[in-house]
């Protein structure tokens, strides 16, 4: 070997990767990356000293996707220091709801230049803020940021099976890293600017996908699935676009999509909590029953406020957080959208 070559190998050096969040989504995002590249080490940042011993000495995460052997690159800690540390990039895997707490924990720690790749999908309560206003604001101060989403079930990617996201940034070099970095023969990585239309489809499918559960737990037939979806796909372009979003966006994979998927795929934990609240369970039942979070739960009560301020009517959306806060039935919801007056489509 010559001395080029040593010098080449000693200069190769690992590409550290910090995962916030050790759920479902944060482990499928971290095993995504460790499988693809042997060379890059990827440390999942939890809470629970069990489970990371469990990561760590077993290469299984117990308590999330526990049916599956992590690849010895994905390493786990609870500590902010270590895990951070020498890391080139963040991915943001704690639900929206948790979110601030948690940055404004790891401020001071992260550095100012460490790109953070959220794939958390939802607005947050009170701020009625994405994901995209919440890092700037919990961090305070501008950090390089991307957001992944799309049609993209946890367990899915553990599969290998085939899939296709976006990654959505203000900054195209940035998303084009990130392209290189998550894409593989198993994951399609579109990139695009409109982080706004990104977002909001990501946290409004959530909604809709409560919707179809209800739909679903009702029994009210692929008639009515298929109308319900339809309209809440209006309901989304017409305030995604209100917010200045393009219309290529809420056609595509983090709109149309995932909504797709969550609303007809039994994966889902949005739809599952509506075929429980359609099958007459109740709310508090439901989400005691579940360490899963379902985003859609916290984002419906947001939309409501936001089709107040950009002025536009989403009567299937609305009637999602009328029937979470106990407002509305589920048979309720669907008489009162029924019986609204016959309208042009637009
Ligand atoms: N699971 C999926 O298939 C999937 C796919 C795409 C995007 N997402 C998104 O990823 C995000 C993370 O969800 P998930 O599905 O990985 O989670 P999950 O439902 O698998 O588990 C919930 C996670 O949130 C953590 N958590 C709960 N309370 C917390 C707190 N107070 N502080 C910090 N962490 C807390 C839990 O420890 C756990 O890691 C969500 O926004 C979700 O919509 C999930
Ligand atoms: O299980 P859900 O309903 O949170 O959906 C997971 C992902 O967002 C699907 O793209």
């Amino acid at each position: 070997m010559t001395v080029t070559m040593i010098i080449c190998t000693i200069c190769i050096v690992s590409v550290q990767v910090v995962v916030f969040g050790g759920g479902s989504f944060g482990t499928a995002m971290a095993c995504a990356l460790a499988r693809q590249k042997g060379d890059l080490n990827v440390t999942l940042l939890l809470r629970d000293p069990y489970v990371c011993k469990d990561i760590n000495e077993r290469h299984v995460n117990t308590r999330y996707l526990k049916e599956y052997m992590l690849p010895n690159n994905v390493t786990a800690t609870t500590s902010f220091v270590e895990a951070i540390q020498g890391a080139q990039y963040a991915i943001h895997a704690v639900p929206v709801q948790h979110s601030r707490t948690f940055l404004q924990s790891i401020a001071d720690i992260l550095p100012p230049d460490v790109p953070i790749i959220s794939v958390s999908k939802g607005l947050e309560v009170g701020s009625g803020k994405m994901m995209s206003e919440v890092i700037p604001s919990a961090l305070g101060r501008k950090q390089p940021a991307a957001f992944l989403s799309g049609p993209s079930f946890a367990k899915e990617i553990m599969d290998l099976r085939p899939t296709g996201v976006v990654a959505a940034s203000k900054d195209k070099n940035l998303a084009r890293e990130l392209q290189s970095l998550f894409a593989s023969p198993y994951l399609r990585v579109n990139t695009t600017t409109d982080v706004t239309g990104v977002e909001i489809c990501g946290a409004l499918k959530n909604v809709l996908a409560l919707a179809a559960g209800i739909v679903e737990g009702l029994d009210l037939g692929h008639n009515a699935m298929a109308a319900l979806v339809a309209q809440g796909c209006a309901e989304i372009r017409w305030l995604a676009e209100k917010m200045g979003a393009k219309p290529a966006t809420v056609s595509g994979l983090s709109g149309l999509g995932d909504i797709m998927l969550t609303c007809y795929g039994s994966l889902s934990r949005n739809r599952s909590v509506g075929v429980r609240l359609g099958q007459g369970e109740a709310l508090a039942d439901i989400l005691a029953s579940s360490n899963q979070v379902a985003e859609g739960v916290s984002t419906a009560g947001v939309v409501v406020s936001l089709a107040r301020t950009y002025r536009v009517s989403l009567p299937v959306l609305t009637a999602v957080a009328q029937v979470l806060a106990g407002a509305l039935s589920p048979k309720e919801a669907v008489y009162e959208i029924m019986n609204l007056p016959q309208i042009e489509e637009h």
